[in-house]
């Protein structure tokens, strides 16, 4: 394991969930259908950071040690239900392979003749990783014969992808309607430490929603406004926010078709009495490149030809006050494309101090996501929050009180306890 941080008090009995897990299973000789979240980032087509393969390493060798034939399945990126040689997942099983110090097969299609003929191949103890299911439409679309093929190659499932759990798929949700199903160790361990960190937490109660997911996030921020006092937007989130309000923000990265609602969240948030804080200032280039000549402006001020890639100095002095009021944070989404220096300094600076409150004992801080796990290891604060989770969208939905579908349809999950 990679030492991220994870709780480690004693978890009361009262807050066990009750679902069934890899303990009650026997599964010598079975052929065992993971779903993992091999979703991890990318720049420049290498891998950024492995710790959701780091994560899911106890779930693999526990099912190798007992004898399953162990057949990983999993999204990687968005391509749409078409082949994209760029996101396939063949480098993605090398560094799990690497990872897990033990040799892992590769099978270059999920479903139909190549996945069946890699499983028939597998003997006791292997590792198998399929092609992203998202080559073929049926994943997303949660198509019922796309679940039934890929429950023909199993006897058993277990769902380890807490992250990707917020979406009912055909990997996550419609392959447990075929298969006893169980979740994995990672599935678990974020359950429990999730719930111990935020099931009641001390108020005042922040949260930061940053990044890139605009249109897949949005929807739950309006659903967070009611857990939370106060509301930080970072990221290409807040160009969108910044343009629904006419203000300027040249060729940033936004989504215009969503400043309606972005304009609709501003409200419910003032009539909610959540406060809502958005950039002041903005670190801006012409061109998005390392090292590129910036501009740091007044949020009013983003030149017509330029991109906002970073918040500015006064923004990260006004959040990090903010902060410092606050008694639980909770974290999704860099404050900027942070892969590329010199725009991760906004991001590296907000983490510094979250890292520094959480130390100092006076913030409960609980981060998540694929990008924002990689911006917290490269700001060297990895082992600084209460809690990182794996998942980012899956935890924010989460924290909104919603019962999952990926969870929803592992078997006997009703105990889990969800924050109020
Ligand atoms: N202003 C910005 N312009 C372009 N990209 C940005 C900006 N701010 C953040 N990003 C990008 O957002 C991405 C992370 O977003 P997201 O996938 O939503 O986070 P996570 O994976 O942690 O849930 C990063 O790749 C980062 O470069
Ligand atoms: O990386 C993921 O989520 P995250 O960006 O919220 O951390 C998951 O793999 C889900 O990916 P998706 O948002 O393309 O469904």
């Amino acid at each position: 394991m990679s030492g991220d941080p994870a709780v480690t008090q004693a978890v009361p009995e009262e807050k066990k969930a009750a679902f069934r897990t890899i303990d009650q299973l026997e599964c010598r000789g079975k052929r065992v259908l993971l779903r993992a979240d091999l979703n991890v980032p990318v720049k420049d087509g290498r891998i950024t950071d492995l710790t959701r393969l780091d994560r899911l390493t106890p779930t693999i060798r526990e099912l190798a040690d007992k004898g399953a034939r162990v057949i990983v399945v999993s999204h990687f990126d968005r391509p749409k239900g078409v082949r994209v040689p760029s996101m396939s997942l063949a480098p993605v099983g090398e560094a799990l392979a690497g990872v897990l110090g033990h040799p892992v097969h590769f099978a270059a299609d999920c479903i139909g003749p190549e996945a069946e003929a890699a499983v028939s191949a597998l003997k006791d103890g292997e590792v198998l990783v399929l092609e992203n299911t998202r080559y073929h439409p049926g994943e997303e679309a949660n198509d019922p014969e796309m679940a039934r093929a890929l429950a023909s190659l199993a006897d058993i499932y277990v769902n380890d992808a807490f992250s990707a759990a917020h979406r009912a798929h055909a990997s996550t949700e419609g392959v447990a309607r075929h298969l006893p199903a169980h979740a994995g160790r990672l599935m678990q361990a974020e359950l429990t430490a999730l719930t111990l960190a935020l099931e009641h937490p001390e108020r005042p109660v922040g949260a930061i929603v940053g990044g890139a997911k605009v249109s897949t996030k949005l929807d739950l921020i309006g659903n967070i406004l009611g857990r939370v006092d106060v509301l930080i937007i970072g990221g290409a989130m807040a160009n969108t926010f910044l343009a629904a309000q006419g203000v300027e923000v040249g060729r940033s990265l936004q989504e215009p078709g969503m400043h309606d609602t972005a304009r609709s969240i501003l409200e419910q948030a003032k009539a909610r009495g959540c406060e809502i804080l958005l950039p002041v200032d903005a670190v801006t280039a012409t061109e998005f490149k390392a090292n590129a000549a910036t501009r740091t402006v007044p949020i009013a001020e983003v030149p017509v030809d330029s991109m906002i890639l970073d918040c500015g100095p006064e923004t990260v002095a006004l959040l990090g006050s903010r902060i410092g009021s606050l008694r639980t944070l909770v974290w999704n989404g860099p404050m900027g494309a942070f892969e590329t220096p010199p725009f991760d300094a906004g991001t590296n600076a907000l983490a510094r101090m979250v890292a520094s409150l959480t130390e100092a004992g006076t913030l409960r801080s609980v981060a998540g996501g694929g990008d924002t796990v990689s911006a917290l290891r490269h700001a060297g604060v990895m082992g600084k929050m209460s809690y990182v989770s794996t998942a980012g969208g899956a935890f924010l939905e989460w924290l909104e009180g919603k019962m999952l579908p990926g969870i929803q349809a592992l078997d006997a999950l009703a105990g889990i306890v969800l924050p109020r």
